[in-house]
């Protein structure tokens, strides 16, 4: 990755008109067709821990059906937000709506909606794979009935269909990461919201686990919201993006425009480009607002040697 030159964080990108602007924000999605309330609608989303801002006016929809990558640095606020989103965190009426259901008001209609894959590993490595989503659709309340069925649907989802009767301790991290996505899975979700599917990753476990996700997305039309490091990731594999720091939406469309957007600043400018542009000084004019000094790359490499599987 080329180090972006100086100039590009001391200009800003040329405004979208108006219009451009709303559909990228995702203000557009009632009126282009499908008449459906946006998968996740956050308005004016805020949650701190003691004095600690982690979401600060947040803004943001999520169409149904789209992958929604939420990017950002350590810190950036995006744990907090989705876990918000998914109701473990409990914020305000009005704040958060999923598939038109508010987050406070009908807590229980929106996690039936939804399947999370959190950060943190929730696979038991001392039971098989089967045991393991078995689990997940009891505490999700399948219908006895369906349960096995689901079950079996769930980890054939996942390439996972040969080792279901292995212990989860003898899978690979790829592997694991895929039996907790036939977790989240197991309740059929129209909301699959996953925090960094692919940290600690090697690339061939990463590229297995987005195919998975996107051969899921394509079977069920589920929309997906994602966090993620991992630019290139975030590039391949998402319809829209929102770059987050320090708890704001600092830049939000398709990877595309968001290029777009400073090729006139910057020749051929990636993602990470982008994240600079928006996070670095860019913003404010201030060199100490990116004053931890960590950006994707460190955040990358201490990523990549994080353990995932116990
Ligand atoms: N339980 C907590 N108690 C106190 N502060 C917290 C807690 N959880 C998060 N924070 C703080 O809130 C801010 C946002 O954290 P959050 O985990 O949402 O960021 P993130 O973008 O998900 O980062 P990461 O990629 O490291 O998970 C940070 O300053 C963090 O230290």
């Amino acid at each position: 990755m080329t180090e972006p030159p100086q100039r590009a964080r001391a200009e800003e990108p040329e405004p979208a008109d108006e219009a451009d602007r709303a559909d990228e924000a995702g203000e557009a999605e009632e009126s282009a067709g499908t008449g459906e309330p946006p998968a996740v609608r956050c308005t004016g989303l805020r949650y701190s821990f003691g004095a600690t801002k982690a979401v600060d006016d947040l803004d943001l929809a999520v169409r149904a059906g789209e992958v929604f990558g939420l990017l950002g640095p350590n810190g950036a606020g995006k744990t907090t937000a989705i876990r918000a989103v998914t109701t473990l965190l409990p914020v305000p009426a009005g704040m958060i709506r999923v598939f038109g259901h508010d987050a406070a008001k009908e807590k229980m209609a929106v996690r039936r909606l939804l399947g999370y894959v959190p950060q943190a590993l929730s696979a038991d490595s001392g039971l098989t794979g089967r045991e393991n989503v078995s689990l997940f659709a009891r505490v999700f309340d399948v219908s006895r009935r369906e349960r096995a069925a689901r079950v079996a649907e769930a980890l054939e989802a996942v390439a996972l269909t040969d080792a279901a009767d292995r212990m989860a301790a003898t899978y690979s991290g790829g592997m694991v990461r895929r039996l907790e996505l036939a977790q989240a899975l197991v309740s059929a979700p129209r909301l699959l919201i996953l925090d960094e599917p692919t940290i600690g990753l090697d690339p061939i476990a990463r590229t297995s686990v987005w195919d998975r996700i996107n051969e899921i997305k394509r079977a069920t039309g589920m929309t997906v919201l994602v966090t993620t490091h991992y630019m290139d990731e975030a590039e391949q594999h998402c319809d829209r993006v929102a770059l987050m720091h320090r708890g704001r939406i600092r830049a939000l469309g398709t990877p595309e425009r968001l290029k777009a957007d400073l090729a006139d600043v910057l020749e051929s400018p990636t993602l990470e480009d982008v994240f600079r542009h928006h996070a670095g000084s860019g913003l404010t004019g201030s060199p100490s607002d990116n004053a931890d000094g960590e950006d994707f790359r460190d955040v990358r490499r201490t990523r990549r040697t994080a353990s995932r599987v116990g």
